[in-house]
C-alpha cells in the first residue's frame, strides 16, 4: 500500500509540465496511454472482453479533451465502437484527427437533430463512458452550457441506478479543482484516472465523492513543491503513532488532563476517558463532576488536578455551568503560558482565548465551526453550516487565520488545517460513525496522541494537523472494526481502539 495520497493545484501542476512540455517530453501520449489502459481494464471487467464493446468519448475544447480523443482512438483500434461528442467546435485538432483515423465516430453536441437529449440516449447506451470535458482548466461553477445539460442528463440516469460506468479524466467535469466545491453540473465518475498527481478536488468534500476510485498515473512530472492537500494512507499511521519505547513509563508515554461531562451529559465524560485510556495514554487525569462514574466505568483514571501533559477539553462541558467555566479557563492558562496541547471540542470552543497557537486542535462540525467563524470574524464569516459543507477546506482555512489554532472538522471526509497551509482529507470513516458520541472518541484519541507526543508538538507547528489526521484515520477504522458495514455505537469504537491501532502498526490493514 503507497502511504499518504498527495495532491496540488492547478497551478502547482502547470508549473511542474511546463519544462518537461517545452522539452517536448510527450506529456499527452502518456497520459492518454495509461487512460486507455484504465478504460480497456475497466471494459473487460463489465464485458468480458474489450473488443465490441462500445465507448463513449465526452470531449471539451482542451487538453483534458485531447486525452479523452487519444484514449479513443487506441480503443478503436483495439475493436471498440467509440462514439466522441465534441461540446466544442474546435477540440485538440491532433487528437481527434487520430479519433477518426482509428475508426471512431463523432457528433457535434448541438448539431444533432434530437439535440442534447438524443446524445444523452447515444452516451447512455455505452459500456463505459470517458469525460474528457473538463480537466484542470476548469473554472468552476460546473461544466456550462449544452455539455453542461448533457452531464445532468447523464446523472439523472445515474440517479436512477442506470448510466454506463464513468471513467474520468484527470477530474470529474464540473468540480472546484483546487477547493473541492461542487456549484453547477458534475458528472460523477466510477474511477477517476489522474495525472502526475491528485488534484485538490479528488480529497476534498464535497466534490471527492464525484471521483469514485481514484488512479494516479506518473507521468514523471517534478512536483516538489509543498503539496496542497494531503491524504494520510494505513501505513503513515506508524510514523505518527507514539509507540512506547522499551524504557518507557507512564509520565513519559504522557498525562492526559481531561475537562468533559456534566451530571447531564455524563456520557461525554465516560467516553473520552474510555477512548484515551484504549488509545495507550500513560494516564487520564479527570476534572469534573462526574468522577465517580467515570471511575466506575474506568478504573485506570485518576481524579483530581496535578501535572498533565496536554488536555481534552469540552465534549458534554456547557459554558454557563460556572465549576465547568473555571476548570477549562484554568486548563487554558497552561495551554497558553506553557505550551501544553490540547484538543478543544464542543462546550470548550466558546471558551477558547482569543488567539491560540497550532498546538490547540479544534474539533469542531460544521455548525460548530459556522458559530465560531461568526463570533470570532468579522461580517463575512457569518456563513450557515451548508456554506461550510459546501467549501470545508476555505472556512476550516479562516478559522486557523482567526484563531491561530490547528483546526479538525469533522464530517464524513474530516479536513484538518494547521499553519504554513498543510491540508488533510480524510475519508476512511464509514458512515456507521455519525452517531452520538463518536465526536467524543476522537477527542479523547487525539488528546492521547498529543499527552504522548507533546515535546515534538514543541518542536513542530505543523505536527498537531498530522497527529489530528492519523487521529480521524484511526477512529475511521476503529469504527469499522466495530462492526464491519453494520451499525457502531460510540463506546464500541472506543473499545476497538486497541486491536485498530495494533494491526495498523503491523500494516495489517
Ligand atoms: N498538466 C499536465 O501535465 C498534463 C495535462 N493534461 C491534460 O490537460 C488538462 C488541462 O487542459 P487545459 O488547460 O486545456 O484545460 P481543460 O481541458 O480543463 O479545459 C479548458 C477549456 O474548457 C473551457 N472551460 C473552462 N471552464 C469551463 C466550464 N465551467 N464549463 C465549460 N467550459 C469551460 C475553457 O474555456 C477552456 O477552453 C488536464 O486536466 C489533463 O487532462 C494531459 O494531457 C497530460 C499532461
Ligand atoms: N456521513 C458521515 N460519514 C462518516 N463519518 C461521519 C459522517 N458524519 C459524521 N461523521 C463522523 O462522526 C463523528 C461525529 O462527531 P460529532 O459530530 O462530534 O458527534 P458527537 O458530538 O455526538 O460525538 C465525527 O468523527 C465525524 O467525522
Ligand atoms: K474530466
Amino acid at each position: 500500500m503507497s502511504p499518504v495520497l498527495l495532491s496540488w493545484t492547478s497551478a502547482q501542476v502547470r508549473a511542474a509540465e511546463e519544462p518537461l512540455l517545452a522539452s517536448g517530453v510527450p506529456l499527452m501520449e502518456r497520459a492518454s496511454f495509461a487512460l486507455a489502459g484504465v478504460a480497456a481494464r475497466e471494459l473487460r471487467a463489465l464485458r468480458g472482453r474489450v473488443a465490441g464493446s462500445r465507448v463513449a468519448v465526452l470531449v471539451g475544447a482542451g487538453n483534458n479533451g485531447g486525452d479523452a480523443l487519444f484514449a479513443g482512438a487506441l480503443l478503436a483500434g483495439r475493436g471498440v465502437r467509440v462514439d466522441a461528442v465534441l461540446a466544442a467546435e474546435r477540440v485538440h485538432e491532433s487528437g481527434l484527427a487520430a479519433l477518426v483515423r482509428a475508426g471512431g465516430r463523432t457528433v457535434l453536441l448541438g448539431a444533432e437533430p434530437g439535440g442534447v437529449g438524443a446524445v444523452a440516449d447515444v452516451v447512455g447506451d455505452a459500456d463505459l463512458v470517458v469525460d474528457g470535458l473538463l480537466g484542470i482548466g476548469a473554472r468552476g461553477g460546473g461544466v456550462r452550457g449544452a455539455a453542461g445539460e448533457l452531464v445532468t442528463l447523464l446523472g439523472e440516469r445515474r440517479a436512477g441506478g442506470g448510466g454506463p460506468f464513468v471513467v474520468a479524466v484527470d477530474l470529474p467535469s464540473g468540480v472546484g479543482v483546487d477547493d473541492g466545491t461542487r456549484a453547477g453540473p458534475v458528472l460523477d465518475a466510477d474511477v477517476t484516472v489522474t495525472f502526475g498527481g491528485a488534484k485538490p478536488a479528488l480529497l476534498l468534500p464535497p466534490a471527492a465523492a464525484a471521483a469514485g476510485r481514484v488512479e494516479v498515473v506518473d507521468l514523471g512530472l517534478p512536483l516538489d513543491a509543498q503539496p496542497a492537500v494531503v491524504r494520510l494512507e494505513p501505513a503513515d499511521v506508524a510514523g505518527l503513532w507514539p509507540v512506547p519505547p522499551p524504557d518507557a513509563h507512564k509520565y513519559t508515554r504522557g498525562v492526559l488532563g481531561v475537562v468533559a461531562g456534566t451530571r447531564a451529559y455524563p456520557g461525554a465524560a465516560v467516553l473520552v476517558t474510555t477512548a484515551a485510556v484504549l488509545a495507550g495514554v500513560g494516564m487520564v487525569r479527570y476534572l469534573g463532576d462526574v468522577a465517580d462514574l467515570v471511575v466506575a466505568r474506568r478504573p485506570e483514571v485518576v481524579t483530581g488536578t496535578g501535572r498533565v501533559q496536554a488536555w481534552t477539553l469540552g465534549p458534554g462541558v456547557s459554558p454557563e455551568d460556572a465549576a465547568q467555566r473555571r476548570r477549562v479557563e484554568h486548563a487554558f492558562d497552561g495551554i497558553v503560558h506553557r505550551g501544553e496541547p490540547a484538543v478543544v471540542d464542543a462546550g470548550a470552543l466558546d471558551l477558547l482565548p482569543a488567539h491560540v497557537g497550532p498546538h490547540v486542535v479544534l474539533t469542531p462540525h460544521a455548525g460548530e465551526l459556522a458559530r465560531l467563524l461568526g463570533e470570532r470574524g468579522g461580517r463575512d464569516d457569518r456563513v450557515p453550516r451548508e456554506a461550510v459543507e459546501a467549501e470545508p477546506l476555505r472556512w476550516a482555512r479562516r478559522a486557523h487565520e482567526l484563531t491561530g489554532a490547528t483546526v479538525l472538522l469533522k464530517g464524513a471526509v474530516t479536513v484538518v488545517v494547521g499553519p504554513h497551509g498543510v491540508a488533510y482529507a480524510q475519508a476512511e470513516a464509514p458512515p456507521w460513525l455519525a452517531t452520538a458520541g463518536a465526536g467524543d472518541v476522537l477527542a479523547g484519541l487525539l488528546g492521547a496522541m498529543l499527552a504522548a507526543r507533546d515535546a515534538d508538538v514543541h518542536d513542530d507547528p505543523t505536527l498537531p494537523a498530522a497527529l489530528a489526521a492519523g487521529a480521524a484515520l484511526v477512529h475511521g477504522h476503529a469504527a469499522d472494526r466495530a462492526n464491519p458495514g453494520g451499525p457502531v455505537a460510540a463506546r464500541a469504537v472506543a473499545q476497538a481502539l486497541p486491536a485498530t491501532v495494533a494491526a495498523l502498526l503491523a500494516g495489517r490493514s
